[in-house]
């Protein structure tokens, strides 16, 4: 669908003449595609605070429903192999991300996206946003960018997210955006794991649902601890929540389940220092950023407890990657019966390569398969 925007935005800095004429015969040689079947697909990788996004922006049959949360209803149902061959391996890995590019049912988006990682379909994902802003006005999904900021309405399944990509010279920079509403589920639910006992947690809403629990409780530190040992913890108190505990969404049953579990490292009153925390989502996949989502999360579950002030911003690292991102709450406003803010997040993301991926018949392995 996007195959001429590609084409026509292949390098959107390079300026060297040198340079060039090295890519047009690298162009020359990536059109003899290897022996396969079926279509090519095309993608885009990125990072984001060292959290990866493939892009895809082509070779995907049609994506039907009249909504995006119907069209992620579709690719479960009917085009999941997909998912599987984009990212397990030999393509990606156990923790690779994407995010598939669709049409939006809303006059205002710009573009729709579907976010896709080891288990499923996500609801929502800040630093696919993050890099998705950049990628929009680069690979001009958005007419007549603007500086310092051209703004990129991105459809996703948990809403419309604005956001607003930094660009001049031609250049694009770092994004922000506006969240959908973010609220406070629960706080000081007491579940039950079996091998830690009964733990206390926080339950908030950043366009997924997400379960909070400082490390601590584990004997654990979010920047220093094996990652191992994060992820075992994490995955029983996802395991916990999402048995003992029914989420409810006001808008939409599809945005009911827990995502995933953030440990933190329990710095929640505010403070102009970073605070860091750990994300593990899906299925025991661990996010190197951040989290977008979960930073909106974490600032709403602040905000509820009367820790952070409205435009009052925090620094949150990743305790994989040590990268940040910036979070702050910017309006109160509603969800359903909720109370709830819009929160503001920034970041960078930067390109990584381009691919087309092929398929031959003969591979027993191309259909994906991952190593725990
Ligand atoms: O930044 C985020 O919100 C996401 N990163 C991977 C897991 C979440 O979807």
């Amino acid at each position: 669908m996007f195959n001429y925007l590609i084409s026509s935005a292949a390098d959107p800095y390079s300026s060297h003449q040198q340079l060039q004429i090295a890519e047009v015969k690298l162009t020359e040689m990536e059109m003899q595609l290897p022996p396969h079947e079926g279509d090519e697909l095309s993608v885009v990788d990125m990072h984001t605070g060292g959290e990866p996004l493939r892009i895809i922006h082509s070779g995907y049959p049609e994506v039907k429903g009249d909504s995006v949360l119907s069209k992620r209803r579709y690719v479960r149902e009917h085009l999941d192999h997909l998912r599987r061959v984009l990212m397990f391996e030999p393509r990606g890995h156990y923790d690779m991300y994407g995010a598939l590019v669709v049409d939006s049912e809303l006059p205002e988006a710009d573009l729709g996206v579907l976010f896709m990682h080891n288990e499923g379909y996500s609801t929502m994902c800040g630093h696919a946003v993050i890099a998705l802003g950049r990628f929009a006005v680069d690979y001009k999904l958005v007419k007549e960018p603007q500086s310092p900021e051209t703004q990129v309405n991105i459809h996703c399944p948990c809403g419309l997210v604005k956001a607003f990509v930094e660009y001049s010279e031609g250049k694009t920079g770092g994004v922000r955006f506006l969240s959908v509403p973010a609220f406070t589920f629960a706080t000081d639910v007491t579940v039950s794991l079996e091998r830690f006992g009964d733990v206390t947690v926080d339950i908030s809403y950043g366009g997924a649902f997400y379960a909070f629990v400082d490390a601590k409780r584990f004997g654990l530190d979010v920047t220093t601890s094996r990652t191992r040992d994060l992820v075992d913890a994490a995955t029983a108190v996802t395991n916990a929540v999402k048995s003992q505990v029914k989420l409810y969404h006001p808008t939409s049953d599809d945005l009911a389940f827990l995502y995933g579990t953030i440990l933190t490292d329990g710095k929640d009153d505010y403070s102009s220092d970073p605070t860091a925390n750990m994300c593990v989502f899906a299925e025991a996949q661990v996010d190197r950023s951040p989290t977008g989502s979960g930073v909106t999360a974490r600032v709403a579950l602040q905000y509820h407890r009367g820790l952070i002030r409205l435009n009052q911003t925090r620094t949150f690292q990743s305790g994989a990657t040590g990268s940040q991102f910036t979070g702050r709450a910017v309006e109160e406003t509603k969800c359903g019966d909720f109370k709830a803010v819009v929160v503001e997040v920034s970041g960078r993301a930067f390109y990584t390569g381009v691919s087309r991926f092929v398929q031959e018949p003969e591979d027993k392995l191309t259909h994906g398969f991952l190593l725990k």
